[in-house]
Formats: C-alpha cells, structure tokens, sequence
C-alpha cells in the first residue's frame, strides 16, 4: 500500500490541531490508551465542554514549544482501507520557518490551512512559498471553521479566489476544500451544510491524489548508499531508488567515475527480483568489477545526469549563526558527503511577499538564490527534475549542526568549461629543489597583538638559514588584491578564503608561507587548513589580551574605535574567535618576539 506524505501549514488557531486530531480520531489511528486520555483531557483543559476535545491529541507538543523545547516536525502516522499517511505537524510561527521546510522536503502535498473568518493572511502566503520552495506542487486548501461562516458559498468562493491568484504565482496545483475541523464536515463524511459544495472530502482526495508515478518514469538513479560485501564473491550495491526501474541486464554508468557495466542482479531483502522501481530499496549487483564506493551513483547509461562543481540554488537559512558568501560546510546530497563553499548570495526571497532583496548576510529562516561550489565534482539533477538527487543540506564542520537547506537550480556553465590542468612540474620537485618541506604558518590573533612582528623575525631567520619563504600580511594584502574588502563579516571571511587560496599556491610552488592575519573565525581558519595536506599547516595563535593590545595599539586605532571613529574593529565590536588547538600558541606578555620566534621554529622542525 502506498504511502503518501503530508505538510500541514496553519496555526493552532486555523484549527490546525483538531483537524488532524479529527483525522487520527475517524481512522481509528488512536491507541486506547491515548483514547482514555484524551477524555480526561478533553474535560481538564478541553475547550469543547462536555465534548472530547480533539486538538489535544496533537497539541501535547504545543505545551513542549511554549517550553522553548526544539521542535523539529511532529510526525503523525494513521491509514485507511485505501492508504497509509505519515501527516508532517511543524508551528506555523515565522520561527519555526525552519521547521515547516523540514517537514516540506519529504511530503508529496501540502494541507494549508485558512480560517474562513480571516481569510488568506500573511502567513498563508509564507507558508505556501516554503511549500512551494521545497518543491511541493499539490497544496490542499483546507478553508476551515466554515461552521462559524454560517457554512457560506460566498465566503469559501471569495478565499478560493484569492489563494488562486498566489497558487497561479507559485506554480501550484490547488484544490479546495470547505471543511469544518472541529464540526467533521467534509474531513471524512459529506458536510449535510454546504450541499452547494461538490468537490471531494478532504480524506477523499487525500486517499485518491496520484503518488509520484512520475519518477518511475524517469531514467534510472540509485545513489548508492552502502557496499554489501559480505564475502569476496559477492559485492552488492544498496540503495533507495531515487527513480526509475532498474532490471538485469540494465546498461548503467557509475558516476562520477563515468565507468559503464551492466546490472546482473536485482535484490529486494535477499530475494532476486525482475524489477525494482523508484522508492524501494534495492541490492544490485554488477557485471563487471567496478570500484563503487557509498556516494556514488548508478544511473542509466544512456541518460546520465550532469555532473558538475559550481551550481546555482535556492536555499533555506536554519541556523542562528547567519550565513556569511565564501564559507565552507559539508554538503550532503543523497548518499554523497562533500565540502562546498557558498560563492554569492544573489538575493534574497521575502517569504511573505516574494521580493528579491539585496544581501550579503543571510539570517535564520531566511531563503536566498545563491551559487555554490563543490570541492569535487557532484552528480545531482535539478530540483524540480529529481528531489533526492536535487536536494541538499549543509552542516557546519565544526559544530555539526544542520545549517541549511537547499535545492539546485542549475549547474553554472563554467563549471563544465574549466578543466584542471595537468601539469608536469609538481609541489614535490619544487619542494626538493629548494631542499625544504613547504608549509603554511598561520599567525592569528587580535589587532596588535604581535602577529606581524614575530612573522618578520622568523621570516629573518628562516632566511638567515637559506629558507624559501614569503610573508602574507594583512595589512598589506589590504592595499592590493583585498582592496575590495572592509572589516564586515562577509568580508572578512572572503578575505580569510582568498588568503588561503593563495597561501595554498604558495606551498605549492614549495615555499614556506607566513600568514599575519587577525583571521578572527575559527570556520576560515578551519577552511585554510582543510586546502593543505596533513601536516603541512601550522596555526600560530598569538594571544596577546586585548587590554595588553590596547595599551601598545601601535596605530591608534583601539582609541579611534573606542572613540566610536572606526566600527567593526576586532575585540571591540568585532568577534575574535579563540583558537582551540593551535599547533602554537605564544603568550606575548610571557614570551618576548625572538622567543616567540624559537618557539615556532622548534615547532616547524618538530612537524
Ligand atoms: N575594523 C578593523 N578591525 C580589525 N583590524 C582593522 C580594522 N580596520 C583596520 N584594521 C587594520 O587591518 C588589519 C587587520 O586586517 P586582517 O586582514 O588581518 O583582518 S581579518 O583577518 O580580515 O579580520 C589590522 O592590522 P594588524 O594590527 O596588523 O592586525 C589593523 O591594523
Ligand atoms: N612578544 C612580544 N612581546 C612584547 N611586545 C611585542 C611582542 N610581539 C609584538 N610586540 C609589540 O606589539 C606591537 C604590535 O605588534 P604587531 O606585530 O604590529 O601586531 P599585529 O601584527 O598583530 O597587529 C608592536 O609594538 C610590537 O613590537
């Protein structure tokens, strides 16, 4: 029996709760025990007097909200004789806009809820530009409380209306549903009420809506989530079929690798199969020996998806933390792991109201079209073609938090025109013929705290001993190639980001490089260090406290931003992000500059 997966967007006050509670309540989907307790609720915190209040059944979680415990989505689960349905339940709240999307990119429709007092309001809007963002196209408009209307035709036509002109703008195939949640007309039974209305119930559609037989139409993909090799003679590729049917004796290609086989078997659980089809999940085996490893995809040979490493998409912003153009996360899509660096933020969207806005940061619950880049090439589809290989989300490397959520528009063409070229000389030759090890020494730390001075004496003497190196300092990058950029957040991370670039063309070509950046945020820090090998970089922190760097404040500048002449300066009114393990860490006020000086140097030799 197919399952179909829901979103219900609405407040509490649309009615939201005791509609689902009606539909869990008249499919049977409570448990006895559940049952007793809702009637002992019903007449402790009912608001129906002698009758069961059904909202409780899902407003339990409502108490956990007020509590300020973090809902991700409340998942409900019931069936009829015709259908299983898992009903996503996320807060309404602009809050909770991370919720709703969440609950959005696994459901096959939306139910949005209206009150047929109030019509369709701000939120209505918002919440249909979440759906409508998560790439849901079937959006039931449940205009609820039509009891309190007096049941009235006129009242439904006017917010059927209305909501059409948003669903034309949206893309979204709407039907509307005048229901009373609390009364059960046309939830499940036919309203005696509304004779004027002939559409179908709301279960009625819910049960009838076609699921996802699209995609079993689609060429084959299976990203692979796991290699079975349970002895050496059997190596067996599992996965959810994101779509298509595979067969024996498919032609499929391993992408990215781009090798092509055949399919020899297809296994559901351990029983071979003439055919799988998209949903299910499937051993396949192949013809010949082909490394595939968990990430990969397998598609059909003839019609491959692009691959590709700089893309355009939509995303969703889930984190407090507010996302900064040219940081690193971990990109996950399907099965597949893999760092990605946001390049631009094009716009952003006002949910309410669909404007494109100018940014340069994004907020928490805030969405935006921008670009991305892989660190490697990723096999994906666009959204509205493939939602799994579509899809993605991002998590900050250090905390693993899940920051945001995004869809893939488009692949961007200069992707597919810039190639790597290979070239014969290489780091090593380099690195040998100036009989050295290259390395990157970071130096962090605030604003005068000796950065810039320690660098130069090891620079002194690491010249006195016939090294090859070469100082990047922040200053003086500043009055060149990052001309461009001031002292916000955004800029300084694309600072940190081209630095890095450049420090890592610098080991190449096999010097050793000294960094002198204030490089306040452990994420650009980190992202520098993920460009070299293991080993080869060497994070400096000079930690010098601030008072002991506003008391030297060599250039005046703590007495210009405590005057209140210069914003955004770091320690004052810009975060400095302590390092956590440095590979050094100096002590200024202990340690004078030839000593500091030593200190890395044994540390460099000791590497
Ligand atoms: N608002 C503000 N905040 C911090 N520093 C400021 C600012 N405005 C100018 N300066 C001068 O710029 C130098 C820091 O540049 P960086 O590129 O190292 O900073 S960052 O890494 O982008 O945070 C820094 O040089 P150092 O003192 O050598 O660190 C300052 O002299
Ligand atoms: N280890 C140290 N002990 C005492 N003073 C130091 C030390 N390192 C640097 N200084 C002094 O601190 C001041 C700021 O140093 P600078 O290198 O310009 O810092 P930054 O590059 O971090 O802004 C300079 O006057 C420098 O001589």
């Amino acid at each position: 029996m197919q399952v179909l997966r829901f979103i219900t967007c609405g407040s509490v006050d649309d009615g939201k709760s005791t509609l689902i509670g009606r539909l869990l309540f008249e499919s049977k989907a409570i448990f006895d025990d559940q049952w007793s307790n809702l009637q002992i609720d019903s007449r402790q915190y009912g608001t129906q007097g002698e009758n069961i209040d059904l909202a409780l059944l899902v407003d339990g979680l409502q108490a956990e909200r007020e509590q300020g415990i973090t809902i991700d989505v409340a998942y409900r689960f019931f069936a009829t004789t015709k259908r299983r349905f898992i009903v996503a339940d996320t807060p309404g709240h602009e809050q909770y806009t991370r919720n709703m999307a969440t609950g959005a990119s696994t459901a096959d429709l939306a139910v949005i809820l209206v009150d047929a007092c109030k019509g369709v309001q701000t939120q209505t809007r918002r919440h249909s530009r979440i759906v409508a963002m998560m790439g849901i196209e079937q959006v039931v408009l449940a205009v609820n409380k039509m009891d309190l209307v007096g049941y009235n035709k006129e009242v439904f036509d006017a917010i059927a209306k209305d909501y059409q002109a948003l669903a034309d703008e949206l893309g979204l195939q709407v039907q509307q549903v005048a229901l009373s949640g609390l009364q059960g007309d046309n939830v499940l039974a036919r309203s005696p009420h509304m004779p004027w209305y002939q559409g179908p119930t709301l279960l009625e559609y819910l049960e009838a809506i076609p699921l996802g037989a699209d995609n079993i139409n689609l060429p084959l993909r299976l990203p692979v989530q796991w290699v079975n090799r349970p002895n050496p003679d059997f190596r067996g590729f599992c996965g959810r079929l994101a779509a298509g049917q595979v067969r024996p004796g498919a032609a499929v290609r391993v992408l990215p690798s781009g090798v092509q086989t055949c399919i020899k078997q297809v296994l559901s659980g351990f029983a071979e199969v003439d055919c799988a089809s998209a949903g299910e999940s499937v051993t396949l085996t192949l013809a010949d020996e082909v490394d595939v490893s968990r990430g990969d995809v397998l598609v059909a040979a003839e019609l491959p998806p692009e691959v590709a490493d700089q893309f355009e998409a939509r995303l969703l912003w889930l984190d407090e933390q507010p996302l900064l153009a040219g940081r690193q996360y971990l990109l996950k899509l399907a099965t597949r792991e893999i760092s990605a660096t946001i390049t631009t933020i094009k716009h952003r969207v006002d949910v309410n109201t669909g404007t494109q806005l100018a940014t340069k940061a994004l907020e928490m619950n805030a969405m935006a079209t921008v670009t991305f880049s892989t660190s490697a090439p990723l096999v994906f589809e666009p959204y509205q073609q493939n939602r799994v290989l579509g899809s993605f989300i991002l998590v900050d490397k250090l905390s693993l938090q899940t920051v945001g959520a995004g869809m893939i528009n488009f692949a961007l063409r200069r992707a597919s025109n810039i190639h790597w070229q290979a070239l014969t000389m290489n780091k090593a030759g380099r690195a040998a013929q100036k009989h050295q090890q290259p390395r990157c020494i970071w130096f962090t730390g605030l604003s005068g705290s000796g950065k810039s001075t320690i660098a130069n004496m090891l620079d002194k003497r690491l010249y006195a001993e016939g090294r090859h190196t070469y100082i990047l300092d922040g200053d003086n990058v500043r009055h060149g190639l990052n001309r461009d950029l001031g002292f916000t957040e955004a800029d300084r991370v694309e600072n940190i980001r081209r630095i890095a670039e450049v420090a890592k063309l610098m080991v190449d070509a096999g010097l050793i490089v000294l960094v002198s950046f204030i490089s306040p945020f452990r994420t650009e820090r980190q992202l520098a260090r993920s460009l070299f090998v293991e080993g080869e970089f060497i994070e400096v922190f000079v930690d010098t406290p601030l008072a002991e760097c506003e008391q030297r404040d060599v250039k005046g500048l703590y007495a210009k931003a405590r005057r209140g002449e210069l914003k955004n300066f770091t320690g004052i009114d810009s975060t400095y992000e302590v390092p956590k393990n440095p590979e050094v860490h100096l002590y200024t006020q202990h340690s004078n500059v030839e000593q500091c000086a030593e200190a890395v140097l044994q540390a460099l030799y000791d590497e």
